[in-house]
């Protein structure tokens, strides 16, 4: 029973269920109506027990008679709901209360009745089911945008091509190089040039980089409480394996993450959620109770894509341009391990619904003056 209560509790706390149909507000209906039973129940025995039993056995009764009673009135509800009473059940049916699919046994996303293990459900449902997924430059490490930006220029003057433009260069941030080039770029469609041309801007950025890097301050405190809290994270991050792997050696961080989803594991990196989606899948969580933690809006745009909340870092970006995020700080260690299970149990309304987006209207082809690019978007 305080096992039960107690699952019931951590539920309530760690979990909303994500349908929209069920709130806390009917979960604590349940429990009033429980208390509500047991008090007609004492005054019939107060009435009519001619020998009272032993105190220990009157309260067993009470407890036994009482679980009844809620299995009786559970099995009312499933019964009505499914409309498949027996026919000598008749009786226990109200028919003329409105039944509410998903009233009763709400969908727990975080429960997993199969394990059979109620500690380990609880674990689930509390700290235990909560995945943490970072970004690497600009959110564990310090970031350098100049270097980016004079990588790409190389690789424009090397391959002949213009120098890409600032909104352009704005638009690839957080691409995988292949993407940027093909997709955004344009510079090829082939394959063996797509990958060549890859391999050598990463090449450029890394002798630009130098192999230095510097933690961000408060990342490893907070990594560190996620540890204590033995919340799973991921790396995720568009730079190839081999170059996180020898960063984090770089900096001491081994042993931090269960998985590392690098350049090579994903078609594409950031806005799109792929990278994400693969990483919750490593991790063996739902999207819906993983956290990313990035530095810019596209990561905020692929976070959500994949149903997962999003925390900013302002690295490179001002506050102020983040403000698609569920939650920006300047560094890792201004957020407690509360902020984030509230953050995961939060409903947000672009979550509320699976249906697929209706697709948009074809607009009419206007006769429009072309797109104005601002003077300070083309030079930086
Ligand atoms: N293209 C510009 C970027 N790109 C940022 C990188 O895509 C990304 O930050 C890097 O690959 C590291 O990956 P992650 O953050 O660990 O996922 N950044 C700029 O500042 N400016 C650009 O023009
Ligand atoms: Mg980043």
């Amino acid at each position: 029973m305080v096992m039960v209560e107690s699952i019931a509790t951590t539920s309530l706390l760690g979990h909303r269920p994500l349908c929209g149909r069920f709130s806390a507000r009917d979960v604590s209906c349940k429990q009033k109506s429980l208390s509500n039973f047991l008090s007609p129940f004492k005054e019939f025995i107060g009435k009519t027990i001619v020998v009272p039993p032993s105190p220990r056995l009157r309260v067993e009764r009470l407890v036994n008679s009482s679980i009844k009673a809620l299995a009786m009135e559970l099995t009312k509800e499933v019964y009505a709901y499914e409309g498949k009473a027996p026919r000598n059940w008749n009786y226990l049916l109200d028919t003329s209360v409105e039944r509410k699919p998903c009233l009763w046994s709400p969908e727990n996303r975080a429960d997993n009745p199969s394990l059979h293990n109620p500690l380990l459900r609880q674990e689930r449902m509390g700290c235990g089911w909560l995945g943490a997924l970072f970004e690497w430059e600009g959110v564990i490490i310090e970031d350098n945008p100049q270097l980016e930006k004079q990588a790409w220029l190389a690789l424009a003057e090397e391959e002949g091509k213009s120098p890409p433009p600032a909104f352009i260069l704005r638009r690839i941030e957080g691409m995988k190089n292949e993407q940027a080039i093909s997709e955004v770029l344009c510079w090829s469609r082939d394959p063996a040039q797509l990958r060549r041309m890859a391999a050598r801007r990463e090449e450029v950025y890394q002798a630009l980089q130098g192999g230095i890097y510097r933690l961000r301050d408060g990342s490893q405190e907070f990594l560190n409480a996620l540890t204590r809290y033995k919340i799973p994270m991921a790396l995720v991050s568009t730079r190839p394996r081999k170059v996180l792997e020898t960063a984090i050696r770089a900096i001491g961080m081994e042993g931090f993450f269960s998985v590392i989803v690098a350049a090579e594991d994903v078609y594409r990196g950031k806005p799109d959620p792929e990278m994400f989606v693969y990483a919750a899948q490593l991790l063996k969580f739902i999207p819906e109770r993983c956290i990313v933690f990035g530095n810019s809006n596209q990561t905020v745009e692929a976070a959500h894509d994949a149903w997962m909340k999003c925390v900013t870092i302002a690295s490179k970006h001002p506050v102020y341009e983040l403000g698609a995020a569920d939650l920006v700080v300047n560094h890792l260690d201004e957020l407690s391990i509360v902020d984030l299970k509230n953050l995961a149990d939060i409903e947000s309304a672009e979550f509320g619904s699976r249906e697929p987006e209706p697709e948009l209207e074809i607009e009419e082809e206007e006769s429009r003056p072309s797109t104005s690019i601002a003077i300070d978007d083309i030079f930086w």
